[in-house]
Formats: C-alpha cells, sequence, structure tokens
C-alpha cells in the first residue's frame, strides 16, 4: 500500500520530536500503521531544529502545507489559536487529516473543528493535547467506554509540576526554576499559561468532555495557579499528613459538573501525591472500573512525539474506515452531547486547609470553631504552632470535611472580620481522591 503522506508545521520541541521519531520508528510504525508514514514536507520558521531533515522539503509558509495536494495528514504543531485554527480550517476544507498538540486549539476552537471535521469527513485527531506522552484520551474515550464516568482528576501541566517538586525538595525559587523548564521545552511560548494554571484548563476541559459527553466550555472552567503558594503551606501541609500538587478535577455531581483548577491537598500515601517532576497523572473514576490511574511524561520532546505519532498510526488506520462509523471526536455521538451545566466554584464541594495567622490571645481557637460550627463545617483535624518572632503572630491550621465552597467563602469573611485574625487566611482545597 501507498505511504501516507504528512506535512508537518512546525518543528520547534514537538515538531522536532515527532520528525525524529517517525524517521527513527519507521519500520515498527509502518507495521503497526499497515503502510508507511512519510514526512512530504515541513512548515517552519525555527532556526536550529533539533533534527536532521535533509531530503525533505521545508518552507516558511504553513499555507503551502495545507495546499500541497500530495498531503493526507496535516500536522499542527506551531502552537496559538489564531494562526492554528486557520490552519486547522483550511486544511479540514481542503479534506486532509489533521493531528494537533494545541490544546488551546482545541478546549477553544475545538467544537467548531470538530463539527466542520464531521462535514467534510476527515479527523481531527489531539491525543498529545492532554498529558504529553500519557495515552488519556485513548484510555477514557475507548478503554473505559463501557462506564459511566464520575470523575476525572490529574496532575496535567508538566511545568507547574516540575517547579512544585523542585521547590520542595530542593528548595529551588520558582522563577529559577521555570527558567529551566522553559530551556527544557515544557512551558508555553507564554508561560504565564503553565503558572496560573490556563494549560491545565485547557486540559481538563478536554478531558470533561470525553469524560461525560459535553461540549467544550474552556470559558466556565474556574483557574487557580500556584504562584501564591508559600514553603509555610506546603510545610504545614507535610506536616498533617499531605502533599500540594496542582490538580484539575472534573466531576459530575447531581447538579452539575464541576471543573475546576487549582493547589490541592492530597493524602502523602496517594500514588498520585508522589507523582513528580515532569510527570503527570490523571486518575479516572469509572462506575464499573473503579479508579484508574495513567501515568507518565506531561511534557518533552519526544514523550509528546509519541502521542502525535500514535494519533498518526490511529489515522492512517482509519483512512479506510467509512466516516461514520469512526471513533467519535469527543467519544460520544455528535447528537448525543448533552448540555450539562459547568458549576461556579461556589457550588463545587471540597474539603479545605485554612490557615490563619492568629493574635496570641486567648479564646482565638474558640472564636473559629464557633464560625466553623455556625456554618455547618465540621473540623478533621487543627494544629497550632509556635508564636512566630517576626510578627508575633499564632498560624492556626486546620483541615475541614468536605463542604460547598460557599459555606466556605462565608466562613473566611467572618473569620477575616476578627480583630484576632490578622491577615487574609489561606484556603487550599483538600482531595482524598478514593
Ligand atoms: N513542549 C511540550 O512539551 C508540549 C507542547 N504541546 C503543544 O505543542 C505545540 C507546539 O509546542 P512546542 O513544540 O513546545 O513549541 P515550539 O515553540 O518549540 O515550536 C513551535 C514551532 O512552530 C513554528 N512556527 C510558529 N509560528 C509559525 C508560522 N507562522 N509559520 C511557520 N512556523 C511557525 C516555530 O518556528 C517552531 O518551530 C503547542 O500547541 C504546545 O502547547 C503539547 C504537549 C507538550
Ligand atoms: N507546557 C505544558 C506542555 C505540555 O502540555 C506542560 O508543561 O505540561
Amino acid at each position: 500500500m501507498k505511504p501516507v503522506k504528512v506535512g508537518i508545521c512546525g518543528l520547534g520541541t514537538v515538531g522536532g520530536g515527532t520528525f525524529n521519531v517517525l524517521k527513527r520508528n519507521a519500520e515498527e510504525i509502518a507495521r503497526r500503521a499497515g503502510r508507511g508514514i512519510e514526512v512530504a514536507q515541513i512548515a517552519t520558521r525555527q532556526p536550529n531544529p533539533k533534527c536532521d531533515t535533509t531530503g525533505t522539503p521545508v518552507t516558511d509558509d504553513v499555507f503551502d502545507v495545507i495546499n500541497n495536494p500530495e498531503i493526507d495528514i496535516v500536522v499542527e504543531l506551531i502552537g496559538g489559536y489564531t494562526l492554528a485554527r486557520e490552519l486547522v480550517l483550511r486544511a479540514i476544507d481542503n479534506g486532509k487529516h489533521v493531528v494537533t498538540a494545541n490544546k488551546a486549539l482545541i478546549a477553544v476552537h475545538g467544537n467548531e473543528l470538530f463539527a466542520k471535521a464531521r462535514e467534510k469527513g476527515v479527523i481531527v485527531a489531539f491525543e498529545a493535547s492532554v498529558a504529553g506522552g500519557i495515552p488519556v484520551i485513548k484510555a477514557i474515550r475507548e478503554g473505559l467506554a463501557g462506564n459511566r464516568i464520575n470523575w476525572v482528576a490529574g496532575i496535567i501541566n508538566g511545568t507547574g509540576n516540575f517547579i512544585l517538586t523542585e521547590m520542595r525538595e530542593k528548595g529551588r525559587a520558582f522563577a529559577d526554576v521555570l527558567k529551566e523548564a522553559q530551556a527544557l521545552g515544557y512551558a508555553e511560548a507564554d508561560p504565564t499559561f503553565d503558572v496560573e494554571g490556563i494549560d491545565a484548563a485547557h486540559k481538563l476541559t478536554i478531558l470533561a468532555s470525553i469524560a461525560f459527553g459535553i461540549p467544550l466550555q474552556f470559558d466556565k472552567a474556574y483557574t487557580e495557579g500556584i504562584g501564591q503558594l508559600t514553603t509555610a503551606d506546603v510545610n504545614y501541609a507535610e506536616a498533617l499528613g499531605y502533599r500540594i500538587k496542582h490538580l484539575g478535577v472534573a466531576r459530575r455531581t447531581e447538579a452539575g459538573i464541576e471543573l475546576r483548577v487549582h493547589p490541592t491537598l492530597i493524602p502523602a500515601d496517594r500514588l498520585i501525591a508522589n507523582v513528580n517532576g515532569v510527570m503527570n497523572a490523571v486518575m479516572v473514576n469509572g462506575d464499573a472500573v473503579g479508579s484508574t490511574l495513567y501515568y507518565g511524561a506531561g511534557a518533552g520532546m519526544e514523550p509528546t512525539a509519541s502521542a502525535v505519532v500514535a494519533d498518526l498510526v490511529d489515522v492512517a488506520r482509519a483512512l479506510t474506515t467509512d466516516p461514520h462509523n469512526r471513533v467519535p471526536h469527543l467519544a460520544f455521538q455528535p447528537d448525543s452531547l448533552s448540555d450539562h451545566p459547568i458549576l461556579p466554584i461556589a457550588a463545587c464541594e471540597s474539603a479545605y486547609y485554612l490557615r490563619i495567622q492568629a493574635k496570641d490571645h486567648p479564646g482565638v481557637l474558640a472564636q473559629v470553631a464557633t464560625i466553623l460550627s455556625e456554618r455547618g463545617i465540621n473540623i478533621e483535624s487543627i494544629m497550632q504552632k509556635e508564636v512566630e518572632e517576626h510578627d508575633g503572630l499564632v498560624p492556626v491550621i486546620l483541615v475541614t470535611h468536605r463542604v460547598v465552597e460557599q459555606r466556605i467563602d462565608d466562613a473566611i469573611a467572618a473569620l477575616e472580620a476578627l480583630d484576632d485574625v490578622a491577615d487574609k487566611v489561606v484556603r487550599i482545597r483538600v482531595e482524598q481522591l478514593n
């Protein structure tokens, strides 16, 4: 059979890795796909690509690839929303299949792209867009197709996890570790996407659609980054038996779907609490299977290329299938996507870690306990530290039972209004992930 012809747009970290893996494993890949997969053209503006493209035509105009009649599959690896959207739409219009690692593009414009792709009978594949090399989209979409998914929770930003790990284990400074993550090719072109949780929210949006059969709704995700975390809270959490991880949580509830990204305390003995460095891990809980865990490199050249190439093999295999009988883009048949509401963060439920900077006066603990109990908030554990020399304040640290966030908001407002509470109350959500 004739080889499938691929055009790669973008030869940076992921593009370079994809080119190298396709070349190095060409024989194995052809045996898996049933035919060869050949790079027919590359479009890039990368001055020093990390791969040897000798013998492959290279252009600096992505539309040369999109309009090349020889090309069956366009691989979009330039990133961003605007040009990427335009080139993917044009590729689909030209009847080409698309493989992309671009989570921003899928989370924000995916509904439009999939509709267009269905109209034209082509595939838009995006395994690399979530959790780098972990085949988690395939796992949920196909491996868990018999389940009603209850929740998905994951460490889904490699840069953020790398930063938190280096800070906790080696006491390194935030900015210094971020610089290293950029040099290693982990970070987004705009690294605030990693640090502020936007990248994780893009990925969670995609996971939630595939898990629950809902349209992509990035604009409704609650997003909090890692920038506000302090070493003090990391240490107090450890003393209480927890680790702090930046987590994406999507949960189905009676009222709607929780879609939230934030730092989270997780019991230190959970496998996911011990996922360090650039590694990612995603837990998926289904009604039949129970809890499952998927682990692997969440960013980087070849781990991400592994997912891009897997999509290429999938598309090559599907080329002969009737378009209506292919696995649907979002796992559910498009006409059965439901419009479950995404809950505002105040209606989401979790347990909470609170750190209250109290004045060293008698009766403070009693006031704290009263405020919480008046709002039906039960305390699971409480710890009072010694007076801090520099400000004379006493950190009171507690973990609550699960409660709707609105009640914690009310309690925090009441605590901060006390004369004996000197500072903003620190609040970090807690998940047991059983
Ligand atoms: N770096 C990583 O570990 C991962 C990245 N991704 C996603 O993969 C995509 C690519 O990321 P990276 O490879 O890290 O980015 P990168 O910045 O290393 O590479 C981007 C490439 O696109 C090219 N490019 C940009 N604009 C262009 C234009 N107008 N015309 C021609 N070429 C153009 C650049 O020359 C460069 O070669 C992004 O969507 C990113 O979010 C997904 C998973 C992991
Ligand atoms: N910047 C992202 C890259 C992979 O998606 C990350 O760090 O996870």
